[in-house]
């Protein structure tokens, strides 16, 4: 399996260099040069299996023969095992035809554990095998910061630094990151917002220069690795309810994009999908883009999902090099277009995606407003993210006989703000982590400088 850029001027990766590094050296992001397919016969094989063997044969040709099938196997089953549930991510029915696939029983409740895990676990064994060390360098609006952190903390061969925006992550967010202690985490509160820490990450990738020779790597989304792992609870969800002989439809609480990003290969590689809908919070490009062609960016706005309080939405451009077919220089004067000034795709491709797209846009008054309906009409009490997608579901379905899976992306308790404004008390947490909020902390806070943030981790570094 080789891996190409979107921009189309950057060598041609395999998997473990892939999973070994972040940006494209040409800025852009890495995809499959070839998708691989899952047959029929394939899909209907899956029912009945656990979530760690669908996840090994989705995933198997990524790797691509890069891990031996004993050891990726291992892998796969060491990442879910770290879960709390034993369907690791299970479907719940709301209605007739309306499901909730809670991706959030992870070890730091939310979807992103589902790739991290795993990622981890890859980066120690590609890491180990070449005896080579590396410096992880994450941007978070909340959830993945802590994913990553404890996806890496064990590994001996990295050091991660991860930046949040200062004071604009949820309490329990940041403790959750802030109080692991280990030698080779660090915490970096900017001085910004989530868009100038993830710039500073992609800066950082494109001039390694501070790291004097060691490597450097992504945990975000920018990271193949996490695409690939996020397909396959997409496969699993379709599987559950009927597919390869029955579609199904997803709805998704998305900013970075990587979340539906992974829906839209699954589908691509065969999975029946119909409908794909984008829920966005105030933050609303990316159902601005779906809706009214407008790819322009607008300042960020600071929400009660704080998690998708993102404009400069990365995955995009994953998805623009397949709308575009795979034109990457169109791809590449289009974003570039988009650094600069308002912007809008061509007809094509935008017709493409709305042939498959729909897209909404929650304010935190509907947020508000969804939380207490949905706990009224399901008994389920939503976390404010996942309250985007349940409304989006509802506004955009556009085929009800299709059965409308709606991404649970978090755990309602890290999300106090929004659960106590829509009029409900605060969720505990989970018993292991009921210490948290009175656990020491540690954590540097930094000028939103790309400067500023290198040198600190060129000092801090082992
Ligand atoms: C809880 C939660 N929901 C939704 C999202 C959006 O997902 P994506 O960035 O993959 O679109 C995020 C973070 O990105 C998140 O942490
Ligand atoms: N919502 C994310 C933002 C980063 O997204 P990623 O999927 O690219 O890592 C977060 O919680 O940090």
């Amino acid at each position: 399996m080789r891996y190409i850029s979107t921009r189309g001027k950057a060598p041609a990766l395999g998997f473990e260099d892939v999973v070994l590094t972040g940006l494209a050296s040409d800025g852009g992001l890495y995809v499959p040069e070839d998708l691989p397919r899952l047959s029929h016969q394939e899909l209907a094989e899956f029912a009945g299996l656990s979530y760690a063997e669908i996840a090994f044969r989705v995933m198997r040709p990524f790797v691509g023969g890069a891990i031996d099938d004993g050891t990726f196997k291992r892998l796969v089953e060491e990442s879910y095992a770290s879960f709390h549930h034993d369907a690791v991510v299970p479907l719940k029915q709301l209605d007739a035809n309306h499901f909730l696939l809670e991706l959030f029983h992870g070890p730091t409740l939310a979807f992103k554990d589902v790739a991290l895990q795993l990622l981890g676990r890859l980066l120690d064994h590609f890491l180990a095998k070449r005896d080579e060390r590396a410096v992880i360098l994450g941007a978070t609006s909340g959830d993945t910061g802590s994913a990553a952190i404890e996806g890496c903390r064990h590994c001996e061969h990295l050091d991660i630094f991860i930046l949040h925006p200062y004071q604009r992550v949820s309490e329990v967010q940041r403790r959750q990151m802030t109080s692991v202690l280990a030698d080779n985490v660090f915490n970096i509160a900017i001085e910004g917002n989530f868009d100038d820490a993830q710039a500073m990450v992609k800066a950082s990738f494109a001039d390694q220069a501070f790291l004097d020779g060691t490597r450097l790597v992504a945990v975000n989304s920018i990271n193949w690795a996490r695409i690939m792992a996020q397909t396959v609870y997409y496969v699993a969800a379709a599987v559950a309810l009927g597919a390869p002989h029955r579609e199904v439809s997803f709805t998704v609480p998305s900013a970075n994009f990587g979340n539906l990003f992974a829906g839209y290969i699954a589908r691509e590689m065969g999975l029946p999908i119909r409908q794909l809908v984008i829920a966005t919070n105030a933050n609303d490009i990316l159902h601005r883009v779906i809706s009214d062609n407008d790819f322009s960016r607008r300042e960020l706005l600071a929400t009660l999902a704080p998690s998708m309080d993102i404009v400069v939405s990365s995955n995009f451009e994953r998805l623009l090099f397949f709308a575009y077919d795979r034109d990457t220089g169109a791809v590449d004067a289009l974003l570039e277009r988009f650094k600069h000034e308002p912007a809008s795709l061509a007809d094509a491709p935008l017709e493409r995606l709305r042939a498959l797209f729909s897209s909404y846009s929650v304010d935190d008054a509907e947020i508000l407003e969804t939380i207490r309906d949905a706990h009224a009409r399901t008994g389920e009490l939503l976390d404010p993210h996942t309250a985007t997608g349940y409304r989006a579901a509802e506004r955009c379905n556009r085929h009800p006989e299709v059965p409308m899976v709606t991404l649970a992306t978090a755990h309602p308790a890290k999300f106090a703000e929004a659960v106590v404004k829509a009029g409900f008390t605060e969720v505990p947490l989970p018993e292991a982590m009921s210490d948290l909020l009175t656990r020491e902390e540690r954590y540097e806070v930094l000028p939103a400088s790309l400067e500023a943030v290198q040198d600190y981790i060129a000092r801090a570094r082992r």
